[in-house]
């Protein structure tokens, strides 16, 4: 399956907040998109997910404009993961998880076997199979966002977008969770903040500004001194890992 903005653009109260852009989403991998607060990376994210639709350009999916094809065919492939995902606060966790599997099933269909599989896999992945039963709204902020992200699992989708599924996890949780999703078969696109995490997990990384993506490439050209500076406008050094070779940065104090 491909996902391919092209041109895409959006505006809000006449703000451009997405100006477009030409963005595809890898097969298989992770691409990092990076860049300030508010130059644009959910409101993209949205877009390519279908929550949106363009003004200028087009979502395309398999070559064909994504706007103009079935919901429920879309929410197959593609799944979406919000930074402040919210849920009917009577749910439990496995009935949010579940949620993952409405788009693979008729209106009549009987909870199935493979249904099952799915959100057990999806709950297991993330290691939350002890708080299945807890009610949702007594979560943590961490706890909510690894059932968000079951819940997306539990999809089965050929792309994933996370929008700073980090944010609220804790440093073990954080890593397991990029590891996570560097083993999955899908492709998968996710903001982040964290350049060292972009540097480390990210197969290739996109950087937005101003609504624009201003560069493309793998970790090693993209996460430099002279983008943190012009980009962020922070002074940092870049050291290779010993470990990967890969990028990690050392800000100015
Ligand atoms: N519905 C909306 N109404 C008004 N302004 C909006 C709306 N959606 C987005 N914006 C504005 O568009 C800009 C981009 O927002 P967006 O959330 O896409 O940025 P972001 O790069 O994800 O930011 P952050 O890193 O802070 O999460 C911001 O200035 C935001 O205030």
């Amino acid at each position: 399956m491909t996902l391919e903005g092209r041109d895409v653009t959006w505006k809000v109260d006449g703000l451009i907040v997405v100006n477009g852009v030409t963005l595809s989403a890898p097969k298989h991998g992770i691409l990092g998109l990076v860049g300030p607060n508010g130059c644009g990376k959910s409101s993209l994210l949205r877009l390519l997910a279908g929550l949106r639709e363009c003004q200028g350009g087009a979502v395309l999916l398999d070559g064909e404009v994504m706007a103009r094809a079935p919901r429920k065919q879309v929410a197959r492939r593609i799944a979406f993961v919000a930074q402040h995902a919210e849920t009917q606060t009577a749910l439990t966790s496995r009935d949010v998880v579940k949620l993952g599997r409405t788009p693979h099933r008729g209106a009549w269909d009987g909870w199935s076997d493979a249904d099952e599989l799915a959100v057990i896999g999806a709950l297991r992945q993330v290691s939350m199979e002890h708080k299945a039963e807890q009610a949702w709204s007594t979560l943590s902020g961490g706890e909510r966002q690894r059932i968000q992200i079951a819940r997306a699992l539990a999809q089965e989708p050929e792309i994933m977008l996370l929008d700073e599924p980090t944010n609220h996890l804790d440093i073990r949780h954080q890593r397991d969770l990029l590891r996570l999703l560097r083993k999955l078969e899908c492709g998968t696109i996710i903001a982040l903040h964290d350049l060292d995490h972009a540097a480390a997990y990210c197969d290739r990384i996109a950087v937005m500004e101003k609504g624009k993506v201003i560069a493309q490439g793998p970790p090693d050209e993209i996460i430099t001194t002279e983008m943190i500076a012009s980009v962020f406008g922070v002074d940092a050094i870049v050291h290779l890992r010993k470990d990967s070779g890969r990028p990690r940065v050392e800000f100015c104090l």
